[in-house]
C-alpha cells in the first residue's frame, strides 16, 4: 500500500452553533496558528469551511466578533456551501433546494467569500447517499459541485469498508469520523474525558484511521474549534504522533484534486452499487419521506433472450396479484436497469417504473429483462438492492437459442446477420470484421448456462432461484405456471387452465379472450424460419458440450429436473 496519506479537514456548520458555544476571535486566531503548523507538514493545507449564511452573527457579541474574524480571514481557508439555513436536503424538493442554495450563494457573494472548490457537503449527509436526485441537480445548477463526501456509503460501519462512487458527474468520496461531533465542545464531553481524547490521536482510533486510509476526509464542526478547541488539539496531536512514529507522507490537495486522485487510485469504485435504503435504519432517516421501498420487484425474470421470456411475462401479467413494471419508451416491457447505462440513472429512476402497491403483501411486483441473465454485473447489483428477490430463468437448448437470436437479428434487418450465414457467424475468428464477432458472441455467450448460473449462485441461495425448462413452457405452460406459483408462494392461486389454450394457427399457447378468440404474442415471437444447417448444429453440439455436462450436474445438485432436451443431448453424447 502507498505511504501517501491525504488529509482534508472539513469544518461543517460554520455560523450554525448555539449562542454560548460558538467561536470567538481568539479561536479563529488559533485556527490559523494550527493551520500554519499543519501547512508546515502538508504543503497547501487549508481547513475546509462549510457555511450556513442564515446564522451569521447569531451569537453573543464576542461570538459575532468571531464570525466577523472568519470573514476577515476568508482568503486563508477553503469554503463550501452547507445550505443557507442548514436544512436537511432529503426533506426538500428541487425548488426549495435551489432556493436555499441560492440564498447561501448570495450570502457568499455579499461577503466576497471564495467558494471555488466545486465541493459541498449536505447537512447530516442527507440526500448524498441514499441519493436524493434533486440534491445532485441543485448542486450542479447552483454551485457546479463536482465532489462531495459521505460516511454512509455503503454504510457507516465498519469504517474501513467505506467506499466512493460517481453519480451524475459528482464524485462522492468516503468520509471519516474523528470522534468529534457537534456536542463534543469540552474535553469532558469526549467519551470519558481528556485521557480518552488523547488516546484517540496517540495510537487510538484517529491515528489508526489515518494509518489505514490513504484518503481521509474528516468531519468536524465549528463548535469543536471554540471552547476547548478539541479539533485543533486532536489534529495537531495526531499529525505530530504520525510524524514521530510512522514514515507516512502526509499530503493535502484541494477537494477536486482529491477526488480525481481518489478515483485514479480506486477506479473500480467509480460505479455505484445501489442498496435498498429501507435495509438500514440510518439510511431511511436520511432518505426522502415521500419515497417508499415498496416500489421494488419481488421477483425477476432474468432471461436469457429468446427462451420464451415474453410469453412468461405475458402469462404472469394475467395473474390478479402480479403487477409488472410500466413500459419503457425505449426498451418496451423490459426496464433493463441492472445492466447497461440505465443503472447509472439511479434508484429513483428504477422505482418510477413500478406503481406504489395499494397492499404490498398482496401485490407481487416483478420485471423481466432478458438481458440480465448473462451480464457479469447483474447478480451482484440485484442482490445488493433486492437480496430477497426470487430469480427466474428459462433454459432451452442453447443451440436453438443461438439460432433464434440470429434469426431475430435478420428479422430486424441487421446487416451482419443478413450478409453472413449462421455458420460463418458462429465460426468467425479474430480476422473477421468486429460486427461479425460481436454477433457471434451474442449468439453463443448467453447459452453458456452453467457459467452464468454459477454467477447468480455466488450471490443468491439456490432456494431463491427457479429454473424453467423452456420447452415445457412452450408445450405445457399451464403446468409451468402452476409450479411457478407454488415457488413464489402467491395468493390467490390462479388457474391458468381456464386462461391459456393452444392456438393451432399460432402454433403456441395463447391467452383465452372468449370462446372463439385468443390473444397471442405478436409476429416477432414464434417466427417461422428454415431449420438449422447440420454443420452449425454439429459445431454447437461440440461448443456447448462441457457447459451442458456441468449444467446437468448442477441441476441434479439443485434437485431441479433435468430438461428432456438436455437429457437427450447427453444421451446422444454417450
Ligand atoms: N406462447 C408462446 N408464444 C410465442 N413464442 C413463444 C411462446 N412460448 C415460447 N415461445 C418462444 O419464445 C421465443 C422468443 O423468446 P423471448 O420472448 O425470450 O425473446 S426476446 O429475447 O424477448 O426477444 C420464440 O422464439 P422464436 O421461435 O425463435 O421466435 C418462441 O419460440
Amino acid at each position: 500500500m502507498t505511504l501517501d496519506r491525504y488529509i482534508q479537514i472539513d469544518i461543517d456548520d460554520i455560523f450554525v452553533g448555539k449562542e454560548g458555544v460558538r467561536v470567538k476571535v481568539e479561536d479563529v486566531q488559533a485556527m490559523l496558528t494550527t493551520q500554519q503548523y499543519l501547512q508546515s507538514v502538508m504543503e497547501g493545507f487549508r481547513f475546509n469551511l462549510g457555511f450556513s449564511g442564515h446564522f451569521y452573527l447569531h451569537g453573543s457579541p464576542e461570538e459575532d466578533a468571531g464570525d466577523k474574524k472568519l470573514i476577515e480571514y476568508k482568503h486563508h481557508f477553503w469554503w463550501f456551501g452547507h445550505m443557507f439555513a442548514h436544512e436537511q436536503a432529503h426533506k426538500l424538493d428541487l425548488k426549495q433546494l435551489e432556493a436555499t442554495m441560492q440564498a447561501n450563494k448570495k450570502f457568499a457573494q455579499d461577503y466576497s467569500i471564495p467558494v471555488d472548490q466545486q465541493y459541498a457537503v449536505a447537512p447530516h449527509h442527507s440526500g448524498v447517499y441514499p441519493v436524493h436526485e434533486e440534491l445532485y441537480t441543485a448542486w450542479r445548477d447552483v454551485w457546479d459541485v463536482k465532489v462531495t463526501s459521505t460516511e454512509e456509503y455503503p454504510s457507516l460501519y465498519p469504517f474501513w469498508r467505506r467506499r466512493g462512487f460517481i453519480h451524475r458527474g459528482i464524485m462522492v468520496l468516503p468520509r471519516q469520523t474523528c470522534g468529534l461531533f457537534t456536542h463534543t465542545v469540552f474535553a469532558s464531553d469526549f467519551r470519558s474525558g481528556l485521557p480518552d481524547l488523547e488516546d484517540n490521536f496517540k495510537g487510538g482510533e484517529l491515528f489508526l484511521t489515518i494509518v489505514d486510509t490513504p484518503f481521509n476526509i474528516f468531519m468536524t464542526h465549528m463548535n469543536n474549534y471554540g471552547n476547548d478547541r478539541l479539533a485543533l488539539y486532536s489534529f495537531e496531536g495526531v499529525v505530530k504522533f504520525l510524524k514521530c512514529w510512522t514514515n507516512l507522507r502526509l499530503l493535502s490537495v484541494p477537494p477536486l484534486k482529491l477526488g480525481i486522485n481518489y478515483f485514479n487510485m480506486f477506479p473500480e469504485e467509480k460505479d455505484p452499487i445501489w442498496q435498498n435504503p429501507c435495509d438500514y435504519k440510518r439510511h431511511i432517516a436520511i432518505w426522502s419521506a415521500n419515497k417508499s421501498c415498496e416500489r421494488l420487484p419481488k421477483f425477476l425474470v432474468v432471461g436469457p433472450q429468446k427462451t420464451g421470456t415474453t410469453a412468461l411475462y405475458s402469462f404472469l401479467s394475467m395473474h390478479p396479484a402480479i403487477t409488472s413494471n410500466i413500459n419503457s419508451p425505449t426498451t418496451f416491457e423490459e426496464v433493463q436497469f441492472f445492466n447497461g447505462n440505465n443503472y447509472y440513472k439511479g434508484l429513483d429512476w428504477y422505482m418510477e417504473f413500478f406503481p406504489q402497491p395499494s397492499n404490498s403483501s398482496f401485490t407481487y411486483l416483478f420485471e423481466k429483462s432478458a438481458t440480465y441473465f448473462d451480464n457479469e454485473n447483474v447478480p451482484q447489483r440485484v442482490f445488493s438492492l433486492i437480496p430477497k428477490a426470487k430469480i427466474i430463468c428459462i433454459l432451452i437448448d442453447p443451440a436453438k437459442r443461438a439460432y433464434s437470436w440470429y434469426q431475430h437479428m435478420r428479422a430486424h434487418n441487421d446487416p451482419t446477420a443478413l450478409n453472413y450465414s449462421f455458420n460463418t457467424v458462429l465460426t468467425a475468428d479474430e480476422q473477421m470484421p468486429r460486427q461479425v464477432r460481436e454477433l457471434r458472441n451474442r449468439c453463443l455467450e448467453p447459452g453458456m448456462y452453467y457459467q452464468h448460473l454459477m454467477r447468480w449462485l455466488d450471490y443468491f441461495p439456490a432456494r431463491q432461484l427457479f429454473i424453467i425448462d423452456g420447452e415445457q413452457l412452450r408445450n405445457d405452460p399451464i403446468h409451468v405456471m402452476h409450479k411457478l406459483q407454488q415457488f413464489i408462494h402467491i395468493q390467490p392461486y390462479f388457474d391458468y387452465s381456464q386462461h391459456l389454450r393452444y392456438d393451432p394457427h399460432k402454433g403456441f399457447f395463447c391467452q383465452v379472450l372468449n370462446d372463439s378468440r385468443n390473444k397471442c404474442l405478436g409476429r416477432g415471437k414464434g417466427r417461422v424460419y428454415d431449420p438449422m444447417d447440420e454443420a452449425s448444429a454439429s459445431y454447437l453440439r461440440h461448443f456447448y458440450r462441457k457447459q451442458n455436462i456441468n449444467l446437468s450436474k448442477l441441476l441434479n445438485k439443485l434437485n431441479t429436473p433435468v430438461p428432456t432436451w438436455l437429457q437427450d443431448m447427453l444421451r446422444d453424447e454417450d
